[in-house]
């Protein structure tokens, strides 16, 4: 039921575009979600390292999510849309139609995805630059950022891409564009992936020393020279077109976007923690990280005034809560690795007919016969002889090294479905393990955490909880809506609506904790052992890197 101090009946529109499908959710003004849906989206990867996107599949998908969470509902009760989504790199030419980023021309896959590494030599020599902007990503910029993109598309796509381009738009932006016609670009998406400065715009120096001077010359229209703050309403509304794509009525407030992972942190950073026990209780808002655990995990810590932290991304201002500094650290694959780890062992065949048969999904089921195998011990002690490096798709934080590779130690010769869960088991710990690798940097620069917040489908894997907080040794916190990212993309059409003076007042009114995960104290030590194997497993793989690379 609303509260007396409510309009009621006034819901707001979440969608969001992650990395494997779109969702959508009617939220309410306490940030609950009152329907729900999914779409899966298309991924191709037409060589080694190349993930394309199709902008138009997108749209469509948001399109399909957006009428089925409206059905039913009085559309005049709709104040307001938000759009997050993946920061990947959407190009269309001058009359807004998709141009190829591919070498067959197929113009349908208009995306260079986030997790796209084809502009390695891209990065090294924006790198090799040592130009002040890259104080602004962690010292070094990573290949999943926009500048290398680009720069690749210059130099491989010149006449088929390159030269027809209009707009280049981070895949948030797009959409608000796509629904509101208005090209004004986030805050959010350019300070975080494009080098802008919420204070200082965008610096001629850079784009002119990497080969871009390209942007300089049109004055960036081409990415971006009107910018809002996310949250801010768009134009007119919605467009007439729009509406009907979307099944909502024209008009309606649009939120300027965020990328998804910022939308996470404001569905669960601002919640009441009164009452839970946690040492963050009467803390500042910057003793939280948020946590956005998806395809990939992304680390959202703030603070009120810049911090560097090397190997970490940021600081940026304002890009995810007003006012605030954003250091973001992450790990460029973590459920894509579970994945790939489950479903590449010869025991997946078995492991799928036998969580089919009990109508579970394969990490339910893996997650209760790691319960049987374990005996008396915690689950954990299962990998005391097995050790994962997880930098399948390289080290994004704290190490900042797109060299990096996967490493495990430990393997028998079995092949069976108990060799599977303990495989399992050790990849989790392995991610949670990286977690707090990143928070150790983040402390050390001046961070100081003490409570995560986490959100994402892999927040649903009641393992994968439980790692972070014994392998961290913090307290997690999962908020009353799974689908957080959502609440988030939900606050930001709150805001556009008017309906809230601020997006801190939408946050502390819309994201609410569930349940708290306690880290079991007890295994301490064990833990402290593996992460120290865990360190060493890097600095043996720099060695043998070493060794190969001498004479
Ligand atoms: N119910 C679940 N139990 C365990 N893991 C899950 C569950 N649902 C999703 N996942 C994990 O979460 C990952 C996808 O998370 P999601 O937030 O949907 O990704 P994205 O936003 O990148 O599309 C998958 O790789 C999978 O490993
Ligand atoms: O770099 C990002 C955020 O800054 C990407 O958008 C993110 O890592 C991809 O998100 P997801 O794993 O949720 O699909």
């Amino acid at each position: 039921m609303l509260g007396e101090d409510q309009e009621p009946g006034s819901y707001y529109v979440g969608v969001d575009v992650g990395t494997g499908s779109v969702r959508a959710a009617l939220v309410d003004q306490k940030g609950v979600l009152l329907a729900f849906a999914d779409q899966p989206i298309y991924k191709w990867e037409p060589q080694f390292n190349h993930h394309e996107q199709s902008s138009e599949d997108i749209w469509t998908a948001c399109c399909v999510v957006t009428k089925k969470v409206v059905q039913g509902i009085d559309l005049n009760q709709i104040r307001g849309l938000g759009f997050d989504a993946t920061c990947s790199l959407v190009v269309l030419d001058k009359q807004f139609h998709p141009l190829p980023v591919n070498f067959e021309g197929d113009s349908h896959r208009n995306i260079i995805m986030w997790l796209d590494h084809r502009a390695v030599s891209q990065v090294h020599r924006i790198n090799e630059t040592k130009h002040s902007v890259l104080q602004y990503v962690g010292g070094v910029m990573s290949v999943e950022m926009q500048a290398p993109k680009l720069l690749w598309l210059k130099e491989n796509l010149r006449e088929t891409c390159w030269d027809k381009a209009g707009h280049f738009f981070d895949l948030p932006d797009f959409l608000s564009w796509k629904a509101t016609g208005v090209t004004a670009r986030s805050l959010c998406s350019l300070v975080c992936k494009w080098t802008y400065s919420a204070e200082r715009g965008w610096d001629d120096s850079f784009w002119k020393m990497i080969g871009l001077e390209d942007f300089v010359a049109d004055n960036y229209s081409k990415i971006g020279n009107q910018v809002l703050p996310p949250g801010a309403s768009l134009g007119n509304g919605l467009t007439p077109e729009a509406a009907k794509d979307l099944g909502l009525p024209a008009g309606i407030a649009v939120a300027a976007s965020l990328i998804d992972a910022h939308a996470g942190g404001l569905g669960v950073i601002g919640a009441d923690v009164r009452g839970h026990g946690l040492a963050c209780e009467g803390q500042p808002v910057t003793s939280r990280l948020a946590v956005i655990c998806g395809t990939s995990s992304c680390h959202m810590g703030i603070s009120k005034d810049p911090i560097f932290v090397p190997g970490v991304w940021g600081p940026y201002f304002s890009a995810m809560v007003p006012g605030f500094w954003l250091n973001e650290g992450g790990q460029s694959v973590t459920g894509k690795l579970i994945d790939h780890m489950v479903q590449g062992h010869a025991a997946f065949p078995e492991l799928q007919a036998k969580a089919t048969a009990r109508c579970q999904s394969v990490y339910a089921y893996l997650n209760s016969h790691l319960d049987l195998i374990k005996k008396a011990q915690p689950v954990g002690f299962l990998t005391v002889d097995l050790h994962v490096w997880p930098d399948f798709h390289g080290n994004r934080s704290p190490l900042a090294d797109l060299t990096l590779k996967g490493m495990v130690t430990g393997l028998k010769l079995s092949q069976d479905l108990d060799n599977l869960a303990i495989l399992y088991l050790a990849t989790v710990q392995a991610i949670a393990f990286g977690t707090r690798l990143i928070i150790e940097a983040m402390q050390g620069a001046g961070h100081s955490i003490s409570t995560l917040f986490l959100c994402g489908g892999l927040s649903k894997n009641p393992l994968f909880v439980q790692m972070h907080a014994d392998i961290t040794g913090m307290p997690v916190v999962l908020s009353q809506e799974v689908e957080s990212v959502l609440v988030g993309a939900a606050i930001l059409g709150a805001c556009a609506s008017g309906d809230f003076a601020s997006v801190q007042e939408a946050m502390a009114r819309m994201s609410k904790v569930g349940k708290v995960v306690f880290p079991r104290l007890e295994d301490k030590r064990y833990y402290d052992k593996k992460y120290q194997v865990f360190l060493k497993l890097v600095e043996h793989q720099k060695e043998y890197a070493a060794i190969m690379k001498g004479d």
